[in-house]
């Protein structure tokens, strides 16, 4: 079984998918944020950074995908390739900081991968407004995250929104985050595990 969480930077996907992996042995897989050769000149500079970001990030997902299909073990996923593409991608050629000629061979080489993935069998949308990103971008202190702009935040929001709204590859739970607490408060948590635990059960049924 391959489960994924998707969500806005800040949402909580990383949070969620350690609880999630300790409560069912599943095991988890973190983007290696730390390693990421471009990610603080990204944030200094998106015009000049983003074709080579998007490379790196669709290369190191799609690597990740092929050895969770080759694991036999059941995979919590910290993001998926699909945001990488549609969310982060698009929104960066939208708002002009990648040119239409980088975007297009961007997505030839996503169109080329697509050939050799598979959707995951459950997805888990975290859904966030603004000010609770904001709240937990800064709660972490990276410090090249502190140049994100809201609007930046807004547009992936709005790219989010539209992506959830059309996504058809599988099993989708979108959960509202905005009041949550689910490391602090286990109350929280046990809601988000009640609802993962529904769709579970419609895994394992033909019926649904
Ligand atoms: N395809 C991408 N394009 C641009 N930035 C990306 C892309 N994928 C990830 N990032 C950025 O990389 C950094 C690391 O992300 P990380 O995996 O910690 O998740 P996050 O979005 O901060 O999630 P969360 O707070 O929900 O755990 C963030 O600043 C994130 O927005």
């Amino acid at each position: 079984m391959h489960i994924a969480v998707a969500g806005n930077i800040g949402s909580g996907k990383t949070t969620l998918t350690k609880k999630l992996a300790e409560q069912y042995d599943w095991t988890p897989k973190f983007e290696d944020v730390d390693n990421n050769p471009y990610l603080k000149d990204f944030y200094e500079d998106m015009n000049r950074w983003s074709f080579h970001l998007q490379v790196y990030f669709l290369n190191s997902r799609y690597l990740q995908i092929l050895n969770i299909r080759e694991n036999n073990h059941n995979v919590i996923q910290d993001r998926t390739i699909y945001e990488d593409a549609f969310i982060f991608a698009k929104n960066l050629h939208d708002g002009g900081h990648m040119s239409a000629r980088d975007y297009e061979s961007y997505l030839d080489l996503f169109k080329g991968m697509s050939k050799f993935i598979q959707p995951p069998d459950l997805l888990i949308y975290l859904k966030a407004d603004v000010p609770k990103l904001v709240q937990q971008i800064s709660k972490r202190g990276r410090g090249f995250e502190n140049s994100i702009r809201i609007d930046y935040l807004q547009s992936l929001n709005e790219h989010y929104n539209e992506w959830i709204d059309n996504y058809d590859l599988g099993r989708l739970l979108v959960i509202d985050v905005n009041d949550m607490d689910y490391e602090a408060n286990p109350a929280d948590f046990a809601s988000v595990v009640d609802k993962v635990e529904l769709e579970l059960n419609g895994l394992f049924s033909p019926l649904k």
